[in-house]
């Protein structure tokens, strides 16, 4: 091959290679957040101290094997409004206390790597998935609207409902208050804060407990999120068992 097309090809591969890095990192970051329920009181003060951002509706469809071997390894992968979004445990270089020591607020906030670049998605759910369906081709020249990996990683539905969704802010930045209503009669609130990868979670905790503090939120037990109430309801067995494994 000639030299200058060596060279024009290097410098290619290395271009994408930092693009592709850098869409893979900004569309993955960790949320943290405190679910809670939200009485007439939390409410009232809610509606005083802050702004109602708007009020959204939107349809999850949740996929699994059909031995659920990915929510088994605490791993979410759903479709909303057409996108494909994956809730993964986070690993490494998150900021937390460095003692190790949790205040009783920060038990109460759950923290997940979320991931909305597909390509990404697939690779972690291929990765999980690799000792029970093998390794199998790669993705690329997939076109967008192709679903067919679903199939081929026998991924199905195991959930589907619908949320309204009213979200407020508060004086504290980059956080956000969302009221729930699942269609399945469900209602729960969420204090969230999302973190940049390799972001401060540490402060995104703080920031959630003196949210909680001034929304005036009482209580030392974790509340069951919408997945919670629908396992329970439609999938008792498996419910059950994530529960036995710690899961949830
Ligand atoms: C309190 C708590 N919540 C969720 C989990 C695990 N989990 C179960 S289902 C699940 C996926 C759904 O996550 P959740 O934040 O509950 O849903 P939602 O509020 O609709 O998403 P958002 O719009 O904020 O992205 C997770 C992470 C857990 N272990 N503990």
């Amino acid at each position: 091959m000639h030299l200058v097309n060596l060279i024009c090809e290097h410098a290619v591969k290395a271009y994408s290679t930092i693009y592709v890095n850098l869409i893979v990192s900004f569309q993955m970051s960790v949320e943290v957040e405190r679910k809670f329920l939200c009485n007439a009181d939390i409410l009232k003060t809610l509606e005083e101290i802050g702004v109602c951002v708007g009020q959204r509706q939107f349809r999850d469809q949740y996929f699994d094997n059909p031995s659920f071997d990915l929510t088994l390894r605490d791993t979410w992968l759903r479709k909303r409004k057409g996108c494909w979004e994956l809730k993964c445990p986070i690993t490494a270089n998150v900021t937390e206390e460095p003692s190790g020591v949790q205040s009783e607020g920060a038990a109460l906030c759950s923290r997940y790597r979320e991931i909305t670049n597909l390509p990404e998605i697939q690779r972690r759910v291929k990765d999980v998935l690799k000792d029970i369906c093998g390794d199998g081709e790669t993705d690329a020249g997939r076109s967008q609207g192709d679903e067919s990996w679903l199939s081929e990683m026998n991924l199905v539905c195991f959930a589907d409902f619908t949320t309204v969704r009213q979200s407020f802010t508060l004086e504290e930045k980059g956080v956000q208050i969302d009221l729930d209503q699942a269609d399945f009669g469900y209602h729960v609130g969420e204090i969230e804060v999302l973190v940049p990868e390799a972001g401060d979670v540490q402060s995104a905790l703080e920031k959630i407990e003196r949210t909680a503090g001034k929304l005036g939120l009482t209580g030392d037990q974790q509340v069951d999120g919408k997945m919670h109430v629908y396992l329970q309801r439609n999938h008792p067995e498996h419910y059950a068992r994530l529960l036995r494994e710690h899961v949830l």
